[in-house]
């Protein structure tokens, strides 16, 4: 078999190399003649699966894409055509919600506020949103929920409509997958009548897909008034980001919040299990044999230390959005906005979830140990 894989996924060949040829090319650069003559496409969210594309699916029985959102791919199209699709739900969602900690945890050393005395509103309560609603819960800050579909399935009496989350929310965390139309589209979700409405003082994050803001109407309002915290990890227009926008955000990213190596490589080994479902074959490699193992394993607390002193200091260590926050805008002033944005990406350091760090307290008192877990680390008491 010959597998035409995206630059930018780790360990294709380790676990695709078993059924064939391994074909590297960046992502944005494939086309339908690029595409001919294999059996399998291994993409990330920058290839558009589309009628363009298939006109080279001459062969192709299978298509993965190593990520959680699937708005790239025509699946409707895939399906007609008897070819194979899977992607890889949650795969990188732990990832997510450490930079969206990390990035509150910043602020809040910024402005001097405590995350225990605000109320954040989750606006999509799945993989991510809803993980990151119960490592906030485990913090004992209030979480609202907006999540329509859930609210409808689940009778959920508990869940907010959008509107009156933005009114009582201090921190809004956008969770949503991409939806073009229907009854939950999520096309500028976050319209002008909703970012009009954010009360001064607001955390606004973006982590879901940049086409669920309308990003001119942000900056219009941040031009105007700049009485709003931001976080933009991803953008309309990538990797043409608006400019004025970026140097508008406190936190701006090149859509790297699910790029941790425990994310990226699960996103691969999920994809390789769905192929080898696919065509019948036993999954015989495990991620857990080629996982590097991470730079730094373990911090001991050897005196009791305020929870949230520990808990800036072992997320620090484990990851710090500003390293992503500084490198990026190091990129993009060397190589432009676009070419930046995806150098970055291509070349994106080594990054550890917080559940990789292990946590070894001397002393606990003061719900030291409930903070360090519910944060997500892994804890343990020592003598
Ligand atoms: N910035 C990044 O690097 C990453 C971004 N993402 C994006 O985040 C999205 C969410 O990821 P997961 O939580 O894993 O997906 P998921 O599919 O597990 O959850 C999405 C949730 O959004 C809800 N939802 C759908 N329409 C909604 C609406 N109109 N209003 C409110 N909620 C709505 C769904 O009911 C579902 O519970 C992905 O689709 C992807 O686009 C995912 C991973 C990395
Ligand atoms: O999983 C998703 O969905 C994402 O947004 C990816 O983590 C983003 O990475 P790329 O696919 O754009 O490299």
């Amino acid at each position: 078999m010959r597998i035409l894989v995206d630059e930018n996924i780790p360990l294709a060949e380790e676990f695709f190399g078993e059924l064939g040829e391994v074909t590297r090319q960046p992502g944005r650069e494939m086309t339908a003649a690029s595409l001919r003559g294999h059996d399998i496409l291994v993409v990330r969210s920058i290839t558009p699966v589309n009628a363009a594309l298939l006109e080279g699916a001459d062969k192709l029985k299978f298509v993965g894409t190593c990520t959680i959102g699937t708005d790239h791919i025509d699946t409707g199209l895939l399906t007609e055509r008897g070819i194979g699709f899977a992607s890889a739900p949650g795969s990188n969602a732990e990832s997510v919600v450490d930079y969206v900690l990390s990035s509150l945890l910043l602020l809040s050393e910024e402005d001097g506020f405590s995350l225990s005395g605000k109320t954040v509103g989750i606006v999509g309560a799945g993989n991510v949103g809803g993980r990151l609603a119960t490592r906030l819960d485990n913090l004992d800050v209030d979480c609202l929920i907006c999540d329509p579909p859930r609210a409808e399935a689940e009778n959920r009496e508990d869940f907010l409509d959008l509107d009156t989350l933005i009114d009582r929310a201090d921190i809004i965390c956008l969770h949503t997958p991409l939806v073009a139309d229907g009854e939950h589209a999520t096309h500028h979700l976050m319209n002008r009548q909703r970012i009009d409405a954010l009360k001064p003082g607001t955390v606004l994050i973006n982590a879901g897909r940049g086409d669920c803001l309308d990003g001119d109407t942000l900056r219009e309002r941040l031009e105007r008034q700049a009485d709003l915290r931001t976080v933009l990890d991803v953008w309309e227009h990538e990797p043409g980001v608006d400019e004025a926008l970026f140097e508008l955000v406190d936190i701006g990213t090149p859509h790297i919040a699910g790029y941790s190596v425990d994310g990226k490589m699960l996103g691969t080994e999920m994809i390789y299990q769905a192929a080898m479902r696919h065509f019948g074959l036993p999954a015989r490699k495990k991620l857990g044999q080629l996982k590097p193992d991470p730079w730094l394993r373990k911090i001991v607390l050897h005196s009791w230390t305020p929870p949230l002193e520990a808990l800036s200091l072992c997320a620090r260590a484990c990851y710090d959005v500003r390293r992503d926050m500084l490198a990026f805008d190091r990129y993009r002033r060397r190589l432009g906005m676009a070419a930046g944005f995806d150098a970055y990406r291509r070349e994106y350091p080594s990054r550890r979830e917080f559940q990789t760090l292990r946590v070894e307290l001397k002393k606990n008192k003061g719900g030291l140990r409930d903070a360090m877990e519910g944060f997500g680390f892994s804890v343990k008491l020592g003598k």
